[in-house]
């Protein structure tokens, strides 16, 4: 059984009385411990896919699956980390991250064997008493991280998670969640715009296109972990997905929609 799988996906906006499609039929099966990332031009309709698999909207057809069964609403077994962290800004770190906790009722003692080692896996032991003003980005996110793991949740969906952080920061998060995630087979589905993250965290890139809604690109990537940023292997992927999304970008496809598999060997090593 897949852990996570969308059938048939559509969803539409109206706006000004015009009907605007965003997705359009999307299919998709996620296995256990998969490390999957959404990559697409701008409003391409990533966020609305993560969110849709989030339980947080609904679909006008088509239908979420989590271990076979049917996702209608938000719930603890889907984690999301949205792209500005959500802290809540009275709260301490340790507030912040048993939040979910207290809303499962879960005894005194399990919160502090779990605060423990969720600080100790995000690396912020010592930190759990200041409040979110008093952070790095880098720290926010880890905060918002170690909360959504919190409560163990089978799956965790990530926006733009690390959109807000400079260059280097976003390097150096990449290899931690690279730490936190794939040792610890989380199955992760995570939006970015950031072809070099994508193929650094990823065992398998979906790529998105905004002129059909539609998903263009489902890039499997079997490399040694941690991978090489500079390797041939790691930079011809890199390559081939900038590619892929300028031609996104454009429009132009082939009739199926995607890049021929002639063009895919030519230019993935
Ligand atoms: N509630 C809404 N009402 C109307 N249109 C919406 C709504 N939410 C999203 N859209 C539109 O749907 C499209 C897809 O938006 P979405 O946020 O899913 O894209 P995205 O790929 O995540 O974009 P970005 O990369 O810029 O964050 C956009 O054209 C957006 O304007």
């Amino acid at each position: 059984m897949y852990k996570m799988e969308v059938k048939g996906l559509s969803k539409s906006y109206e706006v000004e009385g015009k009907r605007h499609i965003v997705l359009e039929d999307i299919n998709l099966k996620i296995m256990e411990g998969q490390f999957v990332s959404l990559l697409g031009p701008s409003g391409c309709g990533k966020t609305t896919l993560l969110t849709i698999m989030g339980g947080f909207q609904r679909p006008d057809r088509g239908e979420v699956f989590l271990e076979g069964k049917k996702v209608e609403k938000p719930g603890p077994e889907r984690a999301f980390v949205f792209q500005n962290y959500a802290l809540f800004p009275w709260m301490t770190v340790k507030e912040n991250i048993l939040y979910p906790l207290k809303k499962q009722r879960i005894s005194k003692k399990e919160q502090d064997e779990r605060l423990e080692e969720l600080l100790n896996l995000v690396n912020l032991k010592g930190k759990e008493n200041l409040y979110p003003h008093q952070l790095s980005g880098g720290m926010k996110q880890r905060t918002a991280v170690a909360r959504g793991l919190a409560p163990r949740p089978q799956v965790l969906l990530m926006d733009e998670p690390l959109g807000a952080l400079d260059f280097q920061m976003r390097k150096t998060m990449q290899e931690e969640m690279e730490q936190i995630f794939i040792k610890d087979k989380t199955t992760v589905i995570m939006v970015t715009h950031d072809v070099e993250e994508a193929v650094y965290l990823s065992d398998r890139i979906i790529v998105m296109s905004s002129a059909r809604g539609t998903i263009i690109e489902d890039l499997v990537l079997n490399d040694e972990r941690p991978r090489n940023r500079m390797s041939s292997a790691y930079r011809s992927k890199v390559n081939y997905l900038m590619e892929v999304l300028r031609r996104a970008v454009k429009g132009e496809f082939n009739k199926e929609g995607g890049i021929t598999e002639e063009e895919r060997r030519c230019l993935v090593v």
